[in-house]
């Protein structure tokens, strides 16, 4: 092989993804563990696999200017190549010529010479503008078509775009969502740094500050790793603390926070459990996580519920994601039961869980900084046949939480589709449920609009945008 094995992997990375939809940071790591890449290299394989994947839409509308037949109609692997060659002209530092040379010489091995000629001519085209100029040359007119322009600017699909403005306005007002959808679009594309969870009782915040990581911007949970593996911390390592981003750890915290309400449907007066039974239908002695894979936010709870005394008995459809939430739960104290089991035919009884997490399966368009490809993957559909999946999850969740106990719905997305017409749509079929202000539950979090729900933004509070809805059973 004459092409140098940071170009190699991540060019076999956007294949992996292409052919076998496999997941970039799944398949990314594998490889240059196994290739034993320096880490100077696996850096540039790193930043070249998610830059070519996560700037397609903005690569695929300059490549088309520079081609002379649809894209569609090229060698899927000489697609690959060019979208690797345009990041390195367009987005990095790599000198032209070594991107050019580099990327003909990945085509001639990908595919043939015809290719590789095809390959020079069109990244020379490439290399003549710069990402501004292409932009104002393929991108629409920003005021006729603000969603198109910046579909092609930030590279985001043009429904993405279009959902996240809506949702940006429903929660911050028209006028704001004009000015920070560019800003939110930006945040996308920026790569998240590893966020840790101290699990209470196992870790604290303080510990991982020690061990070089930074306190977390709002939850006492939290500690942001400036660089470095978080499998290098021992309190990583058995399972005291987790990888989680801080938005996950703020609504399990709130979910925690909020006091349930006494049988009666009176709201018990910060009813912290202390001194709680333990019983089944007690006063705050057992919680549920419904969709618990692979279990980041269900050990945050088990370990805050042995605490307080409370059990947690945590839910997964899927066999193979029970199995991690079981290991995840393993290093926690007390009482906790793993169930694969759908969520949406409990196999327990109704009415008895004290606290209820419903952390809903989504499109995850909040999380689009963490999967480079997922933006690209989703399609309009998901949203409908996930919100319905969703409506069935929340109203198993309302009844499977005893009068006065709490819900606590939860996306990662922040489509309105998924987050608040769900809330509204459960909420109009039934008159036994309240929906409390979720705010004073994240405390010292700014920005959280006009309530009773939360949207969290990542370029406003550097979270996924995680959605909470918390609600209580009457
Ligand atoms: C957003 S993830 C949950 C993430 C998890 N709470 C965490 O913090 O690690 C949603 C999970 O719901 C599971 N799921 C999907 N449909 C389900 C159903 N009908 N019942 C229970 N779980 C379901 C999925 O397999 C997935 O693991």
């Amino acid at each position: 092989m004459r092409t140098d094995p940071a170009r190699l992997a991540a060019y076999d990375t956007l294949r992996a993804v292409a052919e076998r939809e496999a997941y970039a940071n799944l398949v990314l790591p594998r490889l240059l563990t196994d290739r034993r890449l320096d880490a100077r290299d696996a850096a540039l394989a790193t930043e070249l696999a998610y830059g070519a994947l996560r700037g397609r839409g903005t690569y695929d509308a300059i490549l088309a200017a520079c081609v002379d037949r649809p894209l569609a109609q090229l060698d899927p692997e000489v697609l690959d190549v060019l979208r690797l060659g345009a990041h390195q002209l367009l987005a990095t530092r790599i000198p032209p010529h070594a991107a050019v040379d580099s990327s003909v010489e990945l085509a001639r091995e990908a595919s043939h010479d015809g290719a590789a000629r095809m390959v020079n001519a069109v990244l020379r085209k490439v290399a003549r503008r710069d990402l501004r100029e292409w932009v104002d040359v393929v991108a629409p007119d920003p005021q006729r078509d603000p969603e198109g322009y910046l579909a092609v600017y930030r590279s985001h699909p043009a429904w993405v775009v279009s959902a996240l403005w809506d949702s940006l306005a429903a929660h911050r007002g028209k006028e704001a969502a004009y000015a920070q959808i560019d800003k939110l679009l930006e945040a996308d594309n920026l790569r998240p740094g590893v966020t840790l969870a101290a699990r209470p009782g196992l870790c604290e915040q303080a510990e991982l500050v020690k061990q070089g990581a930074e306190p977390g911007r709002y939850a006492p949970t939290a500690a942001y790793l400036p660089e470095g593996d978080p499998a290098r911390l021992e309190a990583v390592v058995r399972g005291r603390a987790g990888v989680q981003d801080e938005g996950s750890q703020l609504v399990a915290l709130a979910l925690a926070a909020a006091p349930v309400g006494e049988r009666t449907g009176h709201t018990g007066a910060g009813a912290s459990g202390a001194g709680a039974s333990g019983e089944v239908g007690g006063r705050d002695a057992l919680w549920l996580d419904l969709c618990a894979g692979p279990g980041g936010k269900a050990a945050l709870l088990a370990a805050i519920g042995a605490q307080r005394g409370a059990r947690l008995v945590a839910a997964e459809l899927a066999p193979h994601r029970a199995r991690l939430v079981k290991r995840a739960l393993q290093p926690i104290h007390g009482v906790h039961k793993v169930v694969a089991a759908d969520g949406t035919r409990p196999p327990w009884r109704r009415d008895v869980f004290d606290r209820v997490l419903v952390d809903a399966p989504c499109t995850g368009l909040g999380a689009l900084r963490r999967r480079p490809e997922s933006r690209w993957r989703r399609e309009p559909a998901d949203v409908s046949r996930l919100a319905a999946l969703q409506k069935k999850l929340l109203a198993a969740a309302l009844d499977s939480a005893r009068p006065g106990g709490l819900v606590a719905y939860v996306t990662c997305s922040p489509h309105l589709a998924e987050t608040r017409l769900v809330v509204t749509d459960v909420l109009a079929g039934r008159d036994d449920v309240e929906q409390l202000d979720a705010r004073p539950y994240l405390p010292g979090v700014p920005e959280l609009g006009d309530g009773p729900d939360v949207q969290l933004w990542p370029h406003l509070h550097g979270t996924d945008a995680m959605y909470l809805a918390l609600l209580r059973r009457r």
